[in-house]
């Protein structure tokens, strides 16, 4: 059984004061304070619904407190809040429950809810950007928070194979048949060319222009040689994204790619649709959705141009049939979009049409979880000198190499493969944590070297805290990890209780928010208070029943901590 944390049981036993005293409504609002253990802000609102002083509100809610076996202490404070402490005994028979239970005290709320998590989402011949890095492990957070949570979630990968800048690259391609070179593994050196040489073709040679837009046309009509020469380019792209994400350690297959092109079949009879429920309405030979509070800066209406005046679909049409799908065949509770900021208008577009077209029911939420831009050290957008978008292959290729050297500068006796894999471990866990870190609604600026400091807000400081968690327990081996709840505890221990509880809590509050920035926090906050917890209180030179209880608390670190930047996709080796 799932333990519920000490704030959720206070949550309760302060809603149930409060209901004794006539006031069900009241909403606990119980948070961590400086000043006690706990404090609850509900009182506030409740007291100024009823035209009533809150510090009146306030003794009344002690009062009833104060009769639980569990508070040591329950006072008024500031304005109307409610100081609470817990007494040792109730910590210690929080963390003999919480160690018997394998899911750390998470719960499922999300069971029974379908989420489909759109991220990822790179380009076909085209280079995986650090915007896309950023899509993909802010995307395979969440997917791993729900499902922690017991949510179902389909993942999908939605790859921009489709567009006119295939009739260029196929007829390039056919026009310059090359050597089927062997292909160099884990990059897209050639077709990152072909793209480079056809569009220069394209701007240039007005006649190889338009056999490029007449091999558009034969795409789209299902010619056969020209639909197998898409396939091989789509194909040989995948091949390479695949590799990233092996690398990466993100859990995206060839299952979860459903490409813009998978929607062409259903954009005239969506276009149809759109048109016959007066959603939709055509203007200067374009079929277009009006926003009345979507204007440009010279005032006109922007529209979502659904069908172009050339009977073309683009972007727009596709991620409208996708929605659709989404939630009329995979069953979806709830859409995610992990995209760029900059795309929030679109969305705004897509989901209001798909909500006026009656595609998305009110009860499903479908959610833009917009992300910011990375910046380059001169905080502008990451760019390379020569003004080229930074490949992410290479930065991963550099936070391996450095992470490499810091690896191998604590651990001299490491070499060959294990110190390539603990590298690769550290580098890629440096690069994932340094954005998810991040409010995701924040630009940040992209700085190796700050992201693998064995101090401060990193991934590796983590790794780090959790590896010397598991070598004090391997160094303990033999010993029992049983409280003994009738010890007194030391402030430090009182504080790693209480930080411990909190895990479940902040699980749930990425999954609100969308937001794995809380967990990154949540855990680097634990890690100080282990931290400050192993220099006050001997684990390891300590006897008795203290030892127990101590050691108790490393297990749950641990194991918290490996949980934690597990659902962040980071490992954590237990050795750094
Ligand atoms: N359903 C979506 N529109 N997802 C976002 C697609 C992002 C697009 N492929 C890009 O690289 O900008």
């Amino acid at each position: 059984m799932t333990v519920p944390s000490l704030a959720s049981s206070l949550s309760d036993c302060v809603s149930a004061a409060a209901a004794r005293l006539g006031m069900a409504d009241l909403a606990p609002q119980i948070r961590r304070s400086e000043h006690a253990d706990f404090q609850s802000d509900g009182v506030l609102a409740a007291a100024r619904a009823r035209r009533r002083n809150p510090r009146e509100i306030a003794a009344e809610v002690v009062a009833r407190l104060s009769a639980d076996g569990r508070v040591a202490a329950a006072q008024v404070a500031g304005p109307g809040f409610v100081n609470l402490d817990l007494t040792d005994g109730a910590l210690l028979a929080q963390l003999t429950d919480r160690l018997t239970d394998p899911r750390l005290g998470v719960g499922t709320p999300e069971a029974g809810v379908t989420t489909v998590v759109d991220y990822s989402q790179p380009n076909i011949a085209k280079e995986m950007h650090v915007g896309h890095l950023r899509s993909t492990i802010i995307g395979d957070a969440l997917v791993r928070v729900l499902e922690h949570l017991g949510g179902t979630v389909v993942r999908r990968n939605h790859i921009g194979d489709w567009g006119t800048q295939f009739g260029m690259l196929i007829q390039h391609q056919v026009e310059h048949p090359e050597p089927t070179a062997p292909q160099d593994a884990g990059t897209m050196r050639r077709l990152a060319t072909l793209y480079r040489r056809a569009r220069a073709d394209f701007d240039a040679d007005p006649a190889f222009a338009d056999r490029a837009r007449r091999r558009v046309v034969a795409l789209q009509a299902g010619d056969p040689a020209t639909v197998a020469a898409w396939r091989d380019i789509v194909a040989e792209s995948t091949r390479y994204f695949t590799e990233v994400y092996d690398r990466l350690g993100v859990r995206l297959t060839d299952a979860d790619s459903v490409g813009e092109s998978a929607y062409n079949t259903a954009l005239p009879g969506l276009a149809d649709e759109l048109e016959r429920r007066r959603v939709a309405v055509t203007s200067d030979g374009a079929l277009c959705v009006f926003f009345d509070d979507l204007r440009g800066p010279d005032g006109e209406p922007t529209p979502l141009i659904v069908r172009k005046s050339d009977g073309g679909f683009g972007y727009a049409a596709t991620d409208l049939a996708a929605l659709r799908q989404r939630v009329g065949e995979l069953h979806a509770d709830r859409l995610l979009y992990v995209v760029d900021a900059r795309q929030a208008r679109h969305f705004r577009m897509v989901f209001d049409t798909a909500r006026r077209a009656g595609w998305l029911p009110p009860t499903v939420p479908a959610v833009h979880v917009a992300f910011g831009t990375v910046l380059g050290p001169d905080g502008r957008p990451f760019k390379t000198r020569a003004g080229d978008t930074v490949r992410l292959v290479d930065l991963l290729t550099e936070a391996v190499d450095r992470a490499r050297d810091v690896v191998a500068a604590k651990n001299p006796e490491l070499a060959g493969e294990a110190l390539d894999e603990r590298a690769r471990q550290v580098g890629t866990g440096a690069v994932k944590y340094a954005d998810l870190a991040n409010n995701r609604v924040r630009d940040y600026t992209y700085d190796p070297q700050r992201m693998l400091a064995l101090t401060g807000n990193t991934g590796v400081y983590l790794q780090y805290a959790h590896a010397r968690v598991r070598s004090i327990l391997a160094r303990a081996e033999g010993v029992e990890a049983t409280v003994d709840p009738t010890v007194g505890l030391e402030p430090a221990e009182r504080a790693l209780i209480l930080d411990l509880d909190a895990f479940a809590d902040t699980l749930a509050e990425v999954a609100a928010g969308y937001e794995p920035h809380r967990l990154c926090g949540y855990l680097y906050r634990l890690a100080q208070t282990f931290t400050t917890f192993y220099e006050r209180c001997p684990v390891l030179r300590t006897t008795g029943t203290r030892r127990g209880n101590r050691l108790a608390l490393c297990r749950l670190t641990g194991d918290t901590l490996r949980t934690g930047l597990h659902l962040l996709g980071i490992d954590a080796p237990e050795q750094l």
